[in-house]
């Protein structure tokens, strides 16, 4: 594959044009806001010149509902030899596609799970698929020429390929990807109208919980109303989790040492579900989850602490498996937790701790 074109320059079109001109590849970029277009040729994620003949390959990168109406045009116009879309929801789009008599031959669905709370070509980054899983949904007439095509770009991307029929996908996603992202706003809109005094005492917990509640409202409203039924299921189910976690609560305020072990009991199962369900997500690059061991090391907040740190590490001979920072509130340090393998925990504190590094316990 040698040119592509990427129609929707958002997030996630200029974070693939950005992967494919970075292996060499001549990208031309579209956008029906011209200057999302402009953004990302300035960014060096391709050009806005039209191409001459057809590409190899367009990457339709616009909302979900949108999807079917931008293929039938960019078909229309013989834009590219073979077609992709990278939207989060999959049934639907193949409905549009069909009803529209869009060429079925040359696209295949595509969806890489990789993305930010943030959209937009500003926050592309050429890295965000390394490694992550990309679903592609052929169609049942999808020629080969076109799933080589995609998979070279998924290729190119770093990320690892996964076919799935479009509705085993869909109820897949409302599972892993947007149930989740609603529990993470339901939780976040809680602190709304929550004290300023409450709110300074956020740590860590629910940072990582709330991270996508930041994502935007109006690109969600695009995936929910396209998978609406199947999170919804999952929803219910929670609920049904959330009301006998409130009994189990109540049951730990009894009066009652039988109703309150019975509340423990309540507790202790749902946080031990939890445990196995957070071991089952796989660690980096699709592989099995590994259990890392962190080193919490506390860091001056000043320039260069932390490529010093990274550079020790190093150094020491330890890879850094994953890296969470937490800057504490109003204090000129942070606590920087590497994840490494177990059997460098002991060597790497020693280590650290003697060219004077402050390792917590
Ligand atoms: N944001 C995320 O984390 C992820 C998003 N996706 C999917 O990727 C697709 C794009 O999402 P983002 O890049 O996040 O959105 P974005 O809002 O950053 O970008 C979408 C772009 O499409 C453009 N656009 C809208 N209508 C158009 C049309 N008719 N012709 C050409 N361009 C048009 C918009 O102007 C905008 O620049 C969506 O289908 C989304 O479901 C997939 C994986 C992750
Ligand atoms: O930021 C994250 O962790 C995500 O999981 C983002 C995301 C959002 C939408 C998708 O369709 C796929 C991935």
């Amino acid at each position: 594959m040698r040119t592509a074109a990427v129609v929707g320059t958002g997030l996630i079109g200029t974070s693939a044009a950005l992967a494919l001109t970075g292996r060499g590849l001549t990208v031309h970029l579209e956008d029906a806001d011209p200057d999302a277009a402009r953004t990302a040729a300035s960014l060096g994620a391709g050009t806005t010149e039209p191409a001459e003949g057809p590409v190899d390959l367009a990457i339709i990168a616009v909302p979900p509902a949108l999807v079917g109406k931008v293929l039938a045009d960019c078909q229309r116009r013989g834009l590219a030899r073979c077609y992709t879309d990278v939207a989060s929801v999959k049934a639907g789009p193949r409905s549009e596609i069909a009803a529209l008599g869009c060429d079925t031959v040359h696209y295949i669905g595509g969806h890489p799970m990789a993305g930010r709370e943030r959209s937009g070509p500003l926050a592309a980054r050429a890295d965000i698929f390394e490694g992550r899983p990309w679903v592609l949904t052929p169609t049942a007439d999808t020629d080969t020429e076109t799933l080589n095509a995609v998979l070279e770009l998924v290729a190119l991307c770093g990320s690892v390929p996964i076919v799935m029929d479009a509705e085993a996908h869909d109820r897949a996603v409302a599972l892993v990807s947007h149930a989740p992202q609603l529990l993470s706003s339901l939780v976040a809109a809680r602190l709304e109208k929550a004290d300023e005094t409450a709110i300074r005492l956020s740590g860590q917990g629910v940072r990582d919980v709330t991270r996508i509640a930041a994502s935007n409202p109006a690109m969600w409203v695009d995936i929910l109303s396209a998978n609406a039924g199947a999170v919804a299921d999952v929803l219910a189910e929670v609920a049904v989790d959330l009301g006998e976690t409130v009994t189990a609560l109540r049951a730990l305020q009894a009066e009652e040492d039988a109703e309150r072990r019975g509340g423990a009991a309540g507790i202790e199962a749902v946080m031990r579900r939890g445990n196995t369900g957070q071991a089952r997500i796989p660690g980096k690059h699709g592989a099995p989850p590994t259990r890392y061991e962190t080193v919490a090391v506390v860091l001056g907040d000043q320039p260069g602490e932390l490529g010093r740190l990274f550079g020790e590490v190093g150094a020491a001979g330890v890879n850094i498996e994953d890296v969470d920072i937490e800057h504490s509130t109003g204090q000129q340090v942070g606590f920087v937790q590497l994840s490494v393998a177990p059997g460098a925990v002991r060597p790497l504190t020693a280590t650290l701790r003697a060219s004077g590094w402050s390792v917590r316990d």
